[in-house]
This record gives C-alpha cells, structure tokens and sequence, in this order.
C-alpha cells in the first residue's frame, strides 16, 4: 500500500492582472502553504501541508524530481504509474505537464529519462509503445490520429481498462516521441478564454505503455527473469476548472467549460470518496466521467501516482485555490496498491511452472523422506520390541519344558513307587504272611526319614490289604481319627490300611508249626517285636496240640487220664500264652496306627502330586498357545521387516 504523491504548485503572479487588492496573500513556508493578511498573520482555517509545496520559482525540473522521477523509475521496472496536473484554469497545469522549450515539463522529461534509462539497462530489452488522447466535451478522441474519434473504454482481464481503437505508435527514442506529441498537440483543442490565452479544453492523457523483458535468457530455467514486464505510465493534463464568469465563456467554450466542470466534479467525488477509506468508502462512482474511469487504476488501485496541484497566487483566485488545496487534501489520503505486472509468455509459464513442480516436488520428497525415516525407526523400534518379546517367550518356554521335564520325572518316580507299594502288597496278599514296605516319598521329610515298616503276621493272623487309589478327595480327618482306632474299611475310603482277617476265628489247631523251616527268622521276630525278646524256647516248647473247647455242655470234659498237676500245667501254659497274645496284639494295634498315619501322610503327598499333574497337564495347552502367539508375532515381525525394506 502506498499514499498518493501530492503537492502544490504555486505559479508566479500573472502581470496583467489589475485589481483592488486587499492584501491577503499566499505564503509558502516547507511543505506547507497557508493563507495570510496584509500583516503577515495566517488565517485560520487556510493552512495546508503536502508533500510537496513548491513555490513560484521552482522549476519543472525540480518538479519532476520531486514527483516524478521515482514514478519513472518505477514504470520502467513494472509498476503502473500516473502523474497529473489538476488546478483551475491559467494555473499552470499544462505550463507543469508540457513547459517549454526553455523549461520542459514532465512529460518530456520523462520521456527522456525513460530512454536514457533503458538506454543503461543493459540486461533487458524494452518495448515502449506510446498514445496520446483527449476527452473532450466526455469524448474521447485520439490525438495522433484525429480520425479516432469518440474512443469507447473497454475492459477486460488482459489488459484491464483500456481504450479500443487508440494508436499506438512504438518508439524507440525520446525525440521520435516528442515529435509525436508535437504532432498531437496540434489535434488538441484549446480555446481563448479571459484567463488563459490557450486555454486548455480538453483533458490530456500521454500514455507509455513500458514493455521489458530480460536479455540473459540462460538464468531463466532458475529465475522469473523471462517474464516480460508491462507497465503503463500515464501522464495527464486536466483542463482547468473555471467559473464562466470569470472567463467569461460563451457558446462552444461555455459547453466545453460544463464538461470539464463536470467531470473534474466526479474526478473530486471519487477522490472524496477515496480518502474516506475503510468502509465508508462505499461505491467509488469511476464510470461517472471518461476522466475517473480511465484514471482508475491510479485512484486506489495498482499504480504509483503523483498529483501536482497548480494554484494561482492572486488574491482573485483565492477561492479556487481554496478549493484546490482541498481537494489535494483529500487526494493526499488516498492509498494504492502497487505490484509488478508480469505477462508470461506461453515458454515463460511452461517454464515458470516447471519450476514450481520441481519445487513443489523437492518439497514433497523432503517430507516424503522425512516420513519415511520416521516410519523405518518406528519399525525398527517394534522389531527390536518383538525380538525381545520371543527371546522372552523362548525362555519362559526352555524353563517351561525343563519343568514339565521334572515333573514327568518326578510323576514316573512317584508312579514307579505306587507300583511297587502296590506289588508289594498284592505279594503280601498272596503270600499272606509277611511283608516289608519300603517308602521313599518324594517329599523331604518322608525321604529323608527313609522309613522301613515292617508287618507281620503270625499267631492271630494279620493279612494285610494295601489299596491306592489316585481320588484326592480324601477325608483326612477321618483318617487321622481313625489311625487310633479298630481299623474301619468302609468308613476310610481310598486309604492305605492294614486289614486283619480272620481276627475273631480261632484256630482249629496252634499256629505254631510242627517244625521251623517255615517260620520267619529271629530277625524278623525281633524287628516285629521291636526288640522284644520272646520266649522263643517256651513257644519251641509248645506242644503241638489240638485245642479244645470247653463248653458247659461238652459232657465229655477233661480225659480222665490226665493228672491234676497236668492240668495246672496247662492252664499255666495258656495263660501265658493268652498273655503273649495280647500283647502281640497290642503290638499289632500300634503298628496299624502308625502305619495308617504314614498312609494318610503319603495320601497327603499324592494329592500334591495330583495337583501338580494337573497343573502339568496344562502346560502342553500353555505352550500351544505360547508356540502359536510366537509363531504370529515371528509372522508379524516378517511382514512389517518386508514392508520397511520395500519402502526403502
Ligand atoms: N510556473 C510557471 N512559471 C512561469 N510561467 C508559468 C508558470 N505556470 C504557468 N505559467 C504561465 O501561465 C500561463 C498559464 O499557464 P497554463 O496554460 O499552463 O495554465 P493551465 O492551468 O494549463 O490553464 P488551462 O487550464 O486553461 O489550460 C501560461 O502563459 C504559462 O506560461
């Protein structure tokens, strides 16, 4: 965004001007130009400041460089540009815009700077292309070609707003166009009015359409250098607004007068409405005059533009220079937008989006790669997680496997004893006589005390039944209870007992045999008794005899044969031996107690066992399932290693 260039330009008095002065004058002091009474005091309300205030000696040179120059330079890099003069007539709007031949104007100054400028740029070759019209009576006419006349203005997006029909004439020096102009001028309509020897009556648009594009062709493939540069300078005289009374214009002059009064009235609406800014700017009424609509890409839109407002000093014109200052006070707030105008050609565009391709692409693989590489390292990371994850896996596994391994050991070690408990007492069963047991529990304490039971049965015969059955479901309390006890076989089931058979029967004859061939040793004898020494003489001693009842109603009673001594001897003999009976079965009792003790110890020890068989049992189904979890992570990992490297 940039403001719009304005400054006031104060022509020298007229000197053929009389009038009854009363002493206000004008006076410039910098940049500000204010009102003051013969005493030198401002007035109020009459003070104004631009960008420029330039009094009567300053020169169109200087008034081209203050204002015009930078819009040049400007247009001949591809900025639109409009400098023009606008004041009431007689100010000094043509003397500023054309001048003279001692002092040139701003149009011939700057086409000269234009071409000496071109002239030193050496890296680019220019097209400059030049009209000159004039809206006369809101008619515009071409003032190279007089035939041109009433030009329409179009519009359209190539161009913008442009006159149709318009000469151009390409040039290539500065005198060819001045030439030109001199040319034109002739076609331009001025008047003698009582202010203004050659009045101008029409406005004036010099027109340099500045075409540029770059010679080094080879930086193009890196640059926007080939672009060709359009920019379009416009250089303007305004007729003049006058009062008809005071130029006294009549007839034609009168209707030219209306005109210019006209379209210098909307020219000031758009510039009000301009410098409103914002959005109370509303409509901005551009196609009110042929003047604002051509000049509306320098009203607020892309160009630079300069305004050199021309006052009159004298104090006749004091309002018109009033209304002058105003106005330029409004314009002052106006702001454009400026931007370089490039016209691609069709190898340009190619080219240019060529580059934007490649830009876009180098963009694309830079994120591309970025992404991909953020993806490797996420893989990698999972791989790493899952590698770790399966040598877990295979541990638990190998520990799994050795465990399993030991318990199968430890359940055949288990199943071997329990077979061997077993044969031994099917043996004992068979054999019904006697039986050694031997436990070699797996469990410590059991194993450790290596216990060595022995059973026996002799006189009062104890046959023994051993019974294993794998049921956990024990009663141990019972058992326990019942260890103190007669031993009950229905009421302990599944339990290791010793059963006495035949406990209430008593023999038909003595137990002790005719001979000892078949007896058990004293070895056994002595372990059976725990070291109790029995009368192995006296039962040796023994008679084998037949034994008899001695029921009430036996009528046969004892033989008469025998003595009375004899028969105390016999009932001496039997008491001792009913004696030894019952401790032998006292004996007996004890061992059953222990032995159902150590059975329920080692019904304890199964149901252990059991437990853990059945926690082994599971372990295949465990390891199934862990073989198989592995099996999908190993698939898993296989699947994202192929997909990294393909994308790789
Ligand atoms: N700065 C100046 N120095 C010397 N002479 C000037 C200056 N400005 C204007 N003049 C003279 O004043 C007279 C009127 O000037 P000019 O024709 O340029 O006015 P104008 O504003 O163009 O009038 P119009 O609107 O009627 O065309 C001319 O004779 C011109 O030479």
């Amino acid at each position: 965004m940039e403001k719009i260039c304005v400054a006031v330009r104060v022509r020298p008095p007229a000197p053929v001007i009389q009038e009854v002065s009363s002493g206000l004058y004008w006076k410039v002091e910098h940049n500000r130009i204010s009102l003051h009474n013969p005493i030198g005091i401002p007035i109020s309300g009459a003070s104004y400041a631009f960008d420029h205030v330039l009094d009567q000696n300053c020169t169109n040179a200087k008034v081209y460089e203050l204002l015009t120059e930078d819009l040049i330079r400007a247009a001949i890099e591809g900025f639109n540009g409009t400098a023009f003069a606008y004041g009431q007539t007689s100010s000094g709007k043509t003397f500023t815009m054309n001048g003279c031949e001692d002092n040139p104007g701003i149009i011939p100054l700057a086409i000269r700077d234009i071409f000496q400028h071109i002239q030193m740029a050496l890296d680019r070759e220019f097209l400059i292309r030049v009209s000159y019209m004039e809206i006369y009576n809101e008619e515009i006419n071409d003032l190279f070609s007089p035939e041109n006349q009433k030009l329409q203005i179009h519009e359209n997006l190539e161009r913008g707003i442009f006159v149709a029909g318009l000469r151009e004439e390409i040039v290539n020096n500065a005198e060819q166009v001045l030439k030109l102009i001199e040319q034109g001028e002739v076609n331009r309509h001025f008047g003698q009015t009582n202010m203004n020897a050659r009045s101008s009556r029409s406005h004036t648009i010099f027109r340099m359409v500045i075409e540029s594009k770059s010679k080094d062709t080879s930086s193009s493939e890196h640059s926007n250098s080939d672009a060709i540069r359009v920019s379009v300078l416009n250089l303007v005289d305004l007729a003049g607004s006058e009062r008809i009374a005071k130029t006294g214009a009549g007839g034609v002059h009168l209707k030219e007068g209306k005109h210019i009064n006209k379209s210098l009235m909307v020219l000031g609406n758009v510039i009000n409405k301009l410098s409103d800014g914002g959005k109370q700017r509303g409509h901005i009424p551009y196609r009110d005059s042929k003047l604002t609509r051509i000049l509306q890409p320098a009203l607020g839109g892309n160009a630079k533009t300069s305004i050199i407002c021309t006052v009159a000093p004298e104090e006749v014109h004091i309002e018109e220079t009033r209304g002058t200052l105003q106005f330029a006070s409004r314009a002052k707030c106006i702001t454009n937008c400026i931007q370089v105008n490039e016209i691609l050609t069709d190898a340009a565009l190619l080219r240019r989006q060529k580059l934007e391709i490649e830009e876009l692409r180098k963009k694309l693989q830079g994120s591309r790669s970025e992404v991909l590489e953020q993806e490797i390292l996420k893989l990698r990371n999972e791989l790493l997680k899952y590698e770790l994850e399966r040598e877990k896996l295979a541990m638990e596994l190998e520990e799994e496997r050795k465990s399993h391994k030991e318990c199968n050991q430890c359940i055949k070690e288990q199943q071997m004893k329990i077979d061997n408990i077993n044969s031994i007492v099917s043996c004992s069963e068979q054999d019904g006589d006697s039986v050694q047991i031997k436990f070699f529990p797996s469990s410590s304490s059991m194993a450790d005390a290596g216990i060595l039971v022995l059973l026996s049965t002799g006189w009062g015969q104890l046959p023994v039944r051993q019974r294993l059955e794998e049921d956990s479901n024990d009663d141990h309390s019972t058992c326990q209870e019942n260890a103190f006890k007669t031993p009950c076989f229905k009421s302990v089931r599944n339990t290791f007992v010793a059963k006495r058979s035949n406990y209430s029967k008593l023999p038909d004859s003595s137990p002790l045999p005719d001979d000892f061939s078949n007896v058990a040793d004293e070895e056994l004898w002595l372990r059976l008794n725990k070291g109790h020494n029995t009368d192995l003489n006296s039962l040796q001693m023994t008679p084998s005899i037949k034994a008899h009842s001695f029921s009430s109603s036996d009528p046969s009673g004892p033989s008469p044969g025998y003595s009375i001594e004899y028969y105390k001897d016999e009932i001496q003999n039997l008491k001792r031996q009913l004696e030894h009976t019952i401790e032998e079965k006292n004996e007996l009792e004890r061992s059953h107690a222990k032995q159902l003790f150590l059975n329920n110890q080692i019904l304890v020890e199964m149901s252990k066992l059991q437990q853990e068989m059945l926690l082994i049992r599971g372990i295949p189904q465990k390891l199934c399932v862990s073989v198989t979890h592995c099996k999908d992570i190993y698939k898993d990992v296989l699947s994202i290693m192929q997909i990294a490297f393909k994308h790789r």
